[in-house]
């Protein structure tokens, strides 16, 4: 059985392999309590030795501050745009994946709320949307309805002071994004809606911001507008009584908190420490195109794992790993796909800081030095210090037993 965080299917099934799709009650729940369901993530990351060492003992206390502020004020346009999301809101990238108004407004707010609050060094930040479609003819009335998404959602919070915006400073503000990234100096990481696909569906997504200082992921947020508040564990995570909406940061030597992205005191969260195999249980992406749904399987079964896996989009997988949720995220792109930073750096530094390890399906750590793409070995592998070789074994064996049989 696997379980799926979700709104559009009424389906239990106990099988392995098959997806227990949330029931009519969770959907009314998600629909009338996840109006606004995002996660954001930002992380900052640094890369040489020498240069970590020394930025080790630095605090990136404002920084983070920005971050949590700019995650958050995203993450209600967010929402807003979810709970009204129209067929004529989903765009069509070139490269065929949906974006909508959100993704651009949400890179937009981060954008302009990391200027105004961080004054003492340019802005560098590698973020996944560009404004090349919006700047044509047929998005005009798109560009319009981003600005003033933009302009409404700093209106209505009181602690954002930012003059309106035009639609050239909102195309300006996603341009931003386009830096390089690289192994020297600080540069922050945005996706502003990660599991795009999950928010079309109504159903888990994030806003991951993450800072890069010398090449090493040294801060990070993930904001979750529509994850539970409590564990999402069990098949039932999702009754009627459970709030949503969660707000993770890390910074690198301080550990990882949680708080609801509607202002609750944070808490300290932690791996699971789970040492038993058979009482494991791991997450991975709602879409099977983006993951082997196959090779997961295989692996749980080679180690052992009864509980079926838990299916859901975005980074809000690393959030739910960071609080013990579950004990591992297995995630298997397709042969030749290229892994963006965006999508790992902030869950990445969120999972290290509560005690988790993240490794390439090789058992190297992830680099995220070499520029807006991961450069690693077939897979992400997420667990627990205690449980990583003995994944890393099934892995591997897993890996060459599916090849061989081809
Ligand atoms: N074929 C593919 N294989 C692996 N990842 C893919 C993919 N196509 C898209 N993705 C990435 O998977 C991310 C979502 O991950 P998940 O499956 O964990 O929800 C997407 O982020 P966006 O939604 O920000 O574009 C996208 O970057
Ligand atoms: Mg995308
Ligand atoms: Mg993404
Ligand atoms: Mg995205």
């Amino acid at each position: 059985m696997n379980t799926s965080i979700g709104n559009s299917s009424a389906v239990l099934s106990m099988r392995r392999g098959a997806v227990l799709h949330i029931n009519a009650r969770t959907r009314t729940y998600l629909n009338s309590k996840s109006k606004f369901p995002f996660l954001l993530s930002l992380s900052f990351s640094t890369a040489t030795p020498r240069a970590a060492r020394a930025t080790a003992s630095m605090s990136y206390h404002k920084q983070l501050a920005a971050a949590k502020k700019a995650a958050s004020v995203a993450a209600r346009l967010c929402q807003k745009v979810q709970t009204a999301l129209l067929q004529s809101d989903v765009q069509s990238k070139s490269d065929k994946s949906p974006v909508t108004v959100a993704d651009y407004g949400s890179q937009a707010i981060v954008s302009l709320i990391l200027e105004k609050e961080l004054t003492s060094i340019p802005l560098s930040l590698v973020a996944e949307e560009d404004s090349g479609d919006l700047r044509k003819e047929e998005s005009r009335e798109t560009l319009h309805r981003i600005t003033e998404l933009v302009n409404d959602t700093f209106a209505s919070d009181g602690t954002i002071n930012i003059s309106p915006v035009s639609e050239e400073d909102v195309l300006k503000a996603i341009d931003t994004g386009k830096s390089e990234g690289g192994p020297h100096g600080q540069h922050w990481v945005l996706d502003p809606i990660d599991g795009t696909k999950g928010f079309v569906r109504g159903q888990q997504y994030a806003i991951a911001l993450a800072l890069l200082d010398e090449g090493k992921v040294v801060l990070g947020v993930l904001a979750c507008p529509n994850l539970p508040l409590s564990s999402i564990a069990k098949s039932d995570f999702s009754s009627s009584e459970d709030k949503v909406g969660c707000l993770f940061f890390a910074e690198v030597g301080g550990g990882t908190y949680m708080q609801s992205l509607d202002g609750s005191p944070p808490t300290k969260v932690h791996v699971s420490t789970n040492e038993n195999l058979e009482e494991a249980s791991f997450f991975e992406s709602y879409e099977a195109a983006h993951s082997s749904h196959d090779l997961s399987s295989l692996i749980a079964t080679k180690l052992g794992v009864k509980a079926p896996p838990v299916r859901i989009d975005s980074q809000a997988k690393y959030g739910a790993l960071s609080r013990g949720d579950g004990s591992i995220y297995l995630r298997f792109p397709r042969r030749g796909y290229v892994e963006k930073i965006w999508d790992h750096a902030a869950g990445y530094i969120v999972v290290a800081e509560a005690g988790g390890v993240v490794n390439d399906a090789g058992g190297k750590p992830l680099d995220f030095s070499k520029g807006r793409y991961l450069d690693l070995d077939t897979g992400i592998v997420v667990t627990n210090q205690k449980l990583m070789p003995a994944l890393l074994k099934a892995v591997q064996e897993s890996i060459s037993e599916k090849a061989s049989s081809l």
